[in-house]
């Protein structure tokens, strides 16, 4: 990909603290107008990586380019086009959603209107209220008006829905993906799969301070990752065989013990989730995940 088509281009990033290698060799490629979820277990190297790219931490070494700059020595101009949605602090518990919105907005070059942001994360009838009364996923949703208030081309969101309801998660989706329809990169953190699942375009897993993944969430891991695993009755006893081609496999079994009615007794096809590949890809032991136990293989029955 040429690099004008890249908001983030990482080679070789590396990052000590002390003797830790919190990131250790860390390529990842970001095109604009995607979304990509950086998924990890806690201490892989995430956040650092995030800060890095976001010009809040120094690199030890590798190459680093955020929208064709180096966020190390980056101006002012470049910080505009970039949002961030930090977890919340509750240093201006005393300002109203709308005057908060107001102040960040005069910050920037191009700022979008900042009534029209406060409706967009759902807190229009919250407007007037004081932060610090806020629920918690509100607060969120501020975080995010403040994030997307500057109209960044490209932001960044640390485990946006933490501590959201089902119902609340859901509207942050619709948010998020709105403003990638409306051409905004995101570079999400997130410990949830089905977060990544509904949002990312791509996920970049992260493991000891490397990617060892990066995806689509339906491809991730790779063929064998994602093999499926047939179920069935037969004589009695209970088998299961894993393949590439289920359909051919329940065609046979259906011929050759189906009967009259062709229904092969106790059949099932699972295949493993999104979940499970990235468990098999972060597993201490390095496995890719090549055989998902059953166990961990959630049952898709067959109709
Ligand atoms: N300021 C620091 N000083 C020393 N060690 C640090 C510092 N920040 C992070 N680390 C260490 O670096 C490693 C990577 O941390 P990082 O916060 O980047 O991980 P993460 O993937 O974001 O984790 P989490 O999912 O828990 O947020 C961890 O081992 C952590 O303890």
């Amino acid at each position: 990909m040429d690099d004008n088509d890249l908001a983030v281009r990482v080679t070789g990033l590396q990052k000590r603290y002390g003797e830790k290698r919190a990131v250790d060799g860390l390529d990842l490629a970001v095109a604009r107008g995607e979304i990509v979820a950086v998924l990890g277990p806690n201490g892989a190297g995430k956040t650092t990586t995030v800060e890095i790219l976001e010009g809040y931490r120094r690199r030890d070494a590798g190459d680093v380019r955020v929208l064709g700059e180096d966020p190390q020595t980056a101006g002012r101009a470049w910080r505009s086009r970039i949002g961030i949605v930090l977890q919340t602090s509750n240093d201006l518990a005393e300002a109203t959603v709308s005057e908060l919105v107001h102040h960040f907005a005069r910050y920037y070059p191009a700022p979008r209107d900042p009534d029209e942001v406060i409706d967009a994360v759902g807190l229009r009838e919250k407007a007037r209220t004081r932060t610090r009364q806020l629920s918690g996923g509100q607060r969120r949703r501020l975080d995010v008006a403040l994030g997307i208030v500057g109209r960044p081309e490209l932001l960044f969101l640390d485990e946006p829905t933490t501590g959201f309801d089902p119902e609340a998660r859901h509207a942050f989706w619709d948010l998020i993906a709105g403003l990638r329809d409306g051409g905004t990169t995101i570079v999400l953190t997130t410990h949830y799969l089905d977060e990544a699942e509904h949002l990312a375009d791509r996920v970049a897993v992260v493991r000891s301070g490397r990617v060892v993944a990066v995806d689509t969430p339906a491809d991730l891991g790779g063929r064998s990752a994602r093999r499926a695993v047939v179920r069935w009755t037969e004589g009695g006893t209970h088998r299961q065989e894993q393949t590439d081609s289920p359909t051919a496999l329940v065609t046979a079994l259906a011929t050759r013990i189906g009967g009259p009615s062709g229904e092969v007794p106790g059949l099932q096809v699972l295949r493993p989730t999104l979940e499970d590949v990235y468990l098999g890809l972060i597993a201490d032991d390095g496995t890719v995940a090549g055989t998902p136990a059953p166990a961990l293989v959630t049952t898709e029955a067959v109709r």
